[in-house]
């Protein structure tokens, strides 16, 4: 009998990738991205603002087109792939999700910091309501041992998750933490785990493989690293290394080596790759999305964007609190002015 998918991959750059292009996608760029994932035969591919539904504010940013249009843009394109959808609680809400699976998606992720998984509750009920399979993703996991951890995953799956993911959103676990963290999880869920990557320190691909060995089957990847910081394991790169270990992840590695070179090579605006400010927030531990947002207020404030990066690791900043990184940079832009004048 011939495996099918040992690992079921999610290809992110059409959400996560948002970020690194200032949320800017178009409804063709959607288009010809997610014809040829479905072409190479990618299971899901997930489509929303960089930080889900709703997402689109002065906050987050804005994006330059309607999701719900993307997403049905994704939808109308694909035989194969099924369309994947994020949700923040608090920053988008049940009419999100439900407008969302209306149009044809087949999967919602349901995001809460590590420590909040008690606020996932009643999106993970609905999701399964609407009878999307459901995930729950569990963000910035450097910042909770794996004790913590198991203790929010079991919340996620008592609500009615399928999958529960371990999500280095600022691209700062080592590949022992990702180790003992899933780990953990495979020891005390019933059901799938998943691990989601960041490129800050050099590591999505090593932890990705790590994640695989202890038994993570559901993994997310960005074609040509499309995603927030440094981006995420690059897909085409993860399934020609999982190839060449004989896991089978049912994806066409030439199709996926051509659509990153031919078709989200010409989106990005320059290559995706660790500079000095990317490597900080894994370095820092600072949430991978918050890296445009610091280099604009390092502009504004005349200052050197790692400073308002270390500084924001040291306060532990999590993702909703993007006010932060403008207050930070007045106030280091403060003390600088008052330290020259005394
Ligand atoms: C909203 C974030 O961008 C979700 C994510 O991809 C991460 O935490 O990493
Ligand atoms: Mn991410």
């Amino acid at each position: 009998m011939t495996r099918e998918r040992d690992i079921v991959i999610t290809e992110v750059a059409l959400r996560d990738g948002s970020h690194a292009i200032a949320h800017q996608y178009t409804v063709d760029q959607v288009i010809s991205v997610a014809r040829a994932l479905d072409e190479a035969n990618v299971p899901y591919i997930e489509v929303s603002h960089g930080d889900g539904l709703a997402g689109s504010s002065l906050q987050y940013g804005l994006s330059r087109t309607n999701e719900m249009e993307l997403i049905e843009a994704a939808v109308s394109v694909c035989k194969q792939a099924r369309i994947a959808v994020l949700l923040l609680p608090g920053v988008g809400t049940m009419q999100e999700l439900k407008q969302a699976a209306g149009l044809g998606v087949k999967m919602a992720r349901i995001a809460t910091h590590v420590t909040e998984a008690d606020i996932s509750a009643q999106h993970i009920a609905l999701a399964k309501e609407l009878g999307l399979e459901t995930v729950g993703f569990l963000m910035m996991a450097h910042m909770a041992p794996p004790e913590k951890l198991v203790e929010q995953a079991k919340l996620m799956e008592s609500y009615g998750a399928d999958t529960v993911y371990v999500v280095d959103s600022a691209g700062a676990l080592l590949p022992h933490e990702v180790r003992e963290r899933v780990r953990a999880l495979r020891q005390n869920l019933r059901v799938n785990v998943g691990f989601h990557a960041h490129n800050n320190l050099s590591l999505a691909m090593a932890n990705t493989l790590v994640a695989i060995e202890e038994g993570a089957t559901r993994i997310d990847g960005s074609v040509r690293c499309l995603g927030a910081g440094a981006g995420n394991a690059q897909t085409e790169v993860l399934v020609a290394v999982l190839d060449r270990m004989n896991i089978q992840t049912g994806v066409n590695v030439y199709k996926m080596m051509d659509l990153a070179e031919e078709i989200v090579a010409p989106i990005l605006q320059k290559p995706q790759e660790i500079t000095r400010d990317s490597l900080v927030l894994g370095y820092a531990g600072v949430y991978s999305s918050f890296l445009l947002h610091a280099q604009r207020a390092a502009k504004q404030f005349g200052l050197d964007a790692r400073d308002i990066l270390i500084e924001l690791g040291k306060r532990k900043v999590v993702g909703g609190q993007e006010d932060m990184i403008v207050d930070v940079a007045a106030a280091i832009s403060h003390d600088k002015t008052s330290v020259s004048v005394r």
